[in-house]
This record gives C-alpha cells, structure tokens and sequence, in this order.
C-alpha cells in the first residue's frame, strides 16, 4: 500500500440541510446509543463538549424520552472557571442539557476548587475512576484552528494530550489560544467510546475540517480521527 494511503484518514459525514435536522438526527442516535448501553449493562455514560455549537443539540436531546436516570453525564472538557461563569461549560450542560426528561440524568463537573489546575486534573483522574466506563457517546467540537476537546494546537503538553495509550482520564492543558487553563478527558479515554460525534456548523467549520484532512502538519482533530479504532462520525449543517 501506497505510503500516503497508510495515513488515510476514515471518517463518517452525516451533511445536513439545516441546524435543527442536525439536532433531531444526532440528537435520535445519542439517545439510541444510551439506551443500547443501558438495555446491556444498566448504565450509560455520555460526554459532551461546550463552546456555542452545541445547545440546540442539548435542547433536543434533553427532551428525548430515554432512561435519564441511568445515564451519567461529563464533560469533553471544561474552562477552569466555576459553574456560575459565562465560560463554563458544565454551566452550559446544567441550562442547556440537563433540563426536561435529561434533569434526571446525573452529572460529574470537571471544575472543582483546586489550588492549580494539575492538581484539579489529578483528583478528577482519580474522581472520574469510578463511572461506567467506557464512554458509550462522545460529542466532539471543533475550533477553526484544528482543535478538539481542549487538544490545542498550542499546548504545552500537546503530546502528552494526544498520547492515545495515555492512562490518565483528566489531564490538565495551559494553551494560549485556549483563554482559561482547561481540564480535558485524554486522547484514550475519548476515542476508546462506542460512538464518536464530531459536530460543527458553518462554512467555515467545514471549510476548516477539509483543511485538516489534507496533506500538511497534522492538527489535533486529525489525529483523533486516525486514533479512533472506529471511524468518527462528523456531523455537519450549514
Ligand atoms: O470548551 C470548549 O470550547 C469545547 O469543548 C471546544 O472543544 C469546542 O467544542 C470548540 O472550541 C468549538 O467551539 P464552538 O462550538 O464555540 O465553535
């Protein structure tokens, strides 16, 4: 095989007409994935991420009528910054997700008090040690820069954040390009879930994600993708 072939990257694209079809499909397949886990082991375990693509998608979904009280929910990621910020994204779950028939869900924070932020990614490693893994749904975002969870392009510890044999669950990530320190689950954690979801919007997201999947240095939603033993799923509306 052909050199440039071996680093094909594979990947599902799910194109939408318009935002709201987006949410009602990806919001119907998140909620059949969570009661597929919750019919074979009792439990279901979701991560989702913040930013501004995702609350018609958590509007949806927190009215679709699945077993919430078997389902735990986290966070991708999350600014380090308490609920009650503007920035936070387990603010943005709390008023966007965790309403309606998904207020039944329980829901584990990354943002804890912490004195830095290493120490928070430590207690969260061990707190987070204690959920159903693996995760059965991960919905990823993306920046127009080519990073996803909080794998920043700019990061300090880039290869650690994208070290797919990682065992660390919580990892801490100071990135200029990031605003706050970030909290974000590892490399390992997030491709090792039963369905990946990569959802963005907008010409320039799409334009942006071809751009990553082209030849040239190779940006972090790029190497989630060819970490996934499972091709990603990407969700994309206009
Ligand atoms: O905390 C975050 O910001 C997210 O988890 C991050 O990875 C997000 O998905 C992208 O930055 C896209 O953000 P937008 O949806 O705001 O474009």
């Amino acid at each position: 095989m052909a050199r440039e072939q071996l680093s094909e990257v594979r990947y599902g694209w799910n194109g939408f007409a318009d935002r709201q079809g987006l949410a009602a499909a990806l919001a119907g397949q998140i909620a059949d994935r969570l009661s597929g886990a919750i019919a074979q082991r009792g439990a279901a375990l979701l991560a989702v991420s913040g930013g501004s693509t995702p609350a018609k998608l958590f509007a949806v979904l927190s009215t679709t009528p699945i077993a919430w009280d078997k389902v735990t929910v986290t966070l991708v990621d999350e600014r380090f910054v308490p609920p009650s910020s503007p920035r936070s994204n387990a603010g943005l779950v709390a008023a966007n997700l965790l309403q309606n028939k998904a207020a039944a869900a329980r829901f584990v924070p990354l943002y804890h008090e912490a004195a830095s932020i290493e120490d928070a990614a430590a207690t969260d490693s061990e707190a987070l040690r204690a959920l159903p893994w693996p995760l059965d749904v991960v919905i990823l975002g993306m920046g127009g820069d080519g990073h996803t969870a909080s794998f920043f392009p700019d990061a300090g510890n880039l290869d650690e954040l994208l070290d797919p044999a990682s065992r660390r669950i919580v990892l801490p990530v100071h990135a200029a390009s990031g605003g706050e320190p970030r909290l974000t689950l590892s490399m390992a954690r997030i491709v090792a879930a039963g369905f990946v979801a990569l959802h963005i919007e907008g010409e320039d997201k799409r334009t942006a994600f071809n751009g990553a999947m082209g030849p040239g240095a190779k940006k972090p939603v790029r190497k989630v993708l060819e970490a996934a033993p499972r091709p990603i799923e990407v969700f994309w509306a206009p």
